[in-house]
């Protein structure tokens, strides 16, 4: 298994791999998403997310529903839970998962696929749910604003904490 050794980022170079698509976006809307997703915390942190095919990544978009492979958490079908992702030290780390039972946009219609899938990716880097109501690791999807950049600067404070 890749070791994601995060915590003190001995590693920054970082890769993503998208496993398939939602039948509720065009692919080149969800790799835009996606690739946003990304670029938001490799604005605040030392991290550099670059995209590959076929191979072994650090982390991998995946959209599933109800009960999927072996991973350990199932989805509950449409709305409730929109997503899930494991942390570095989880054997499951780098895995973001997404509820294929919503729907997905890239615009304001809920749910926007790149702030979930941001915040999704804040849980695979390390950062657990933050207590203040206007972060984007709070624990209720709200629609950000301005939402092309929806970190706060909680959210920013909590993935500089893991830094060296
Ligand atoms: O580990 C968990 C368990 C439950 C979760 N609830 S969710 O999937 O409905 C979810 C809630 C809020 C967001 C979100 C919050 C702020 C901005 C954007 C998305 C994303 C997903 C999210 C999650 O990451
Ligand atoms: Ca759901
Ligand atoms: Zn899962």
């Amino acid at each position: 298994q890749y070791v994601l050794a995060l915590p003190g980022w001995e590693k920054t170079k970082l890769t993503y791999r998208i496993v398939n698509y939602t039948p509720d976006m065009k692919q080149a809307d969800v790799d835009t998403s996606i690739q946003k997703a990304f670029e938001i915390w490799s604005a605040v942190t030392p991290l550099t997310f670059s995209r590959v095919y076929e191979e072994t990544a650090d982390f991998y978009i995946v959209f599933v529903t109800g009960a999927h492979g072996n991973c350990p958490r199932r989805f509950d079908g449409p709305l409730g839970v929109l997503g899930h992702a494991f942390p570095p030290s989880d054997p499951f780390r780098g895995n973001v998962h997404l509820d294929d039972d919503e729907n997905w946009t890239a615009s304001l219609v809920q749910f926007n696929l790149m702030l979930v899938a941001t915040h999704e990716i804040g849980h695979a880097l390390g950062l657990a749910h933050s207590g203040d109501p206007r972060a984007l690791m709070f624990p209720n999807y709200k629609l950000m604003e301005p939402i092309d950049f929806p970190l706060t600067q909680d959210d920013i404070d909590g993935i500089q904490l893991m830094g060296p």
